[in-house]
């Protein structure tokens, strides 16, 4: 089942809709069991560091997408407050990437998750996180 793209974050530089944020990479996460979304991502010219490989900073960021796009897919819009990322081996430019994340476990307010970039069945960068959700309004006024 495909994950409807929240009010909440509808220009996100992840998975807004272009004609709502022509720079989003544009990912569709689909919920593939209760606390698990996957989304596919082809890894462009645009997103490289080195050349010919992903910028580790794009390759975060799909990380903590997944993990958030899992929350939000159980209606937790909830901020990430730590996170850990092991970048395994480089990810080529043409790489088909699909982006996983998953629930591990739920501590009082403190939601622990993890995600993997995965390709041709190997895992080259994964992660972990802890969300919470925000007391105060998301930004300060
Ligand atoms: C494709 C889908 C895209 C969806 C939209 C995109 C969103 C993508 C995700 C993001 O990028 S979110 C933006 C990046 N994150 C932030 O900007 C978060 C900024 N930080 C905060 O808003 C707050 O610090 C936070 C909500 C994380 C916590 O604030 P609180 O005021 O609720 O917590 P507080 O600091 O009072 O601490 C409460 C308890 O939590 C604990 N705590 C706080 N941070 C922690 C942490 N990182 N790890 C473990 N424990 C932590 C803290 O020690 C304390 O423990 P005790 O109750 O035992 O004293």
């Amino acid at each position: 089942m495909k994950t409807k793209r929240a009010d909440s974050h509808h220009q996100c530089i992840v998975c807004a809709a272009p004609e709502q944020n022509p720079a989003s990479l544009d990912l569709l996460f689909t919920q593939m069991r209760a606390q698990q979304v996957q989304a596919r991502f082809m890894v462009d010219q645009r997103y490289q560091g080195y050349q010919g490989v992903l910028h580790g900073g794009i390759a975060a960021t799909l990380l903590d997408a997944a993990m958030t796009q899992c929350l939000v897919a159980q209606g937790i819009e909830a901020m990430t407050a730590s996170l850990d990322v092991r970048f395994h081996m480089p990810i080529a430019i043409g790489s088909r990437l699909t982006v996983i994340g998953r629930q591990l476990a739920q501590k009082r307010n403190i939601y622990l998750m993890e995600a993997e970039l995965v390709a041709n069945g190997l895992c080259y960068a994964s992660a972990k996180a802890k969300f919470m959700l925000p007391k105060q309004p998301k930004v300060a006024p």
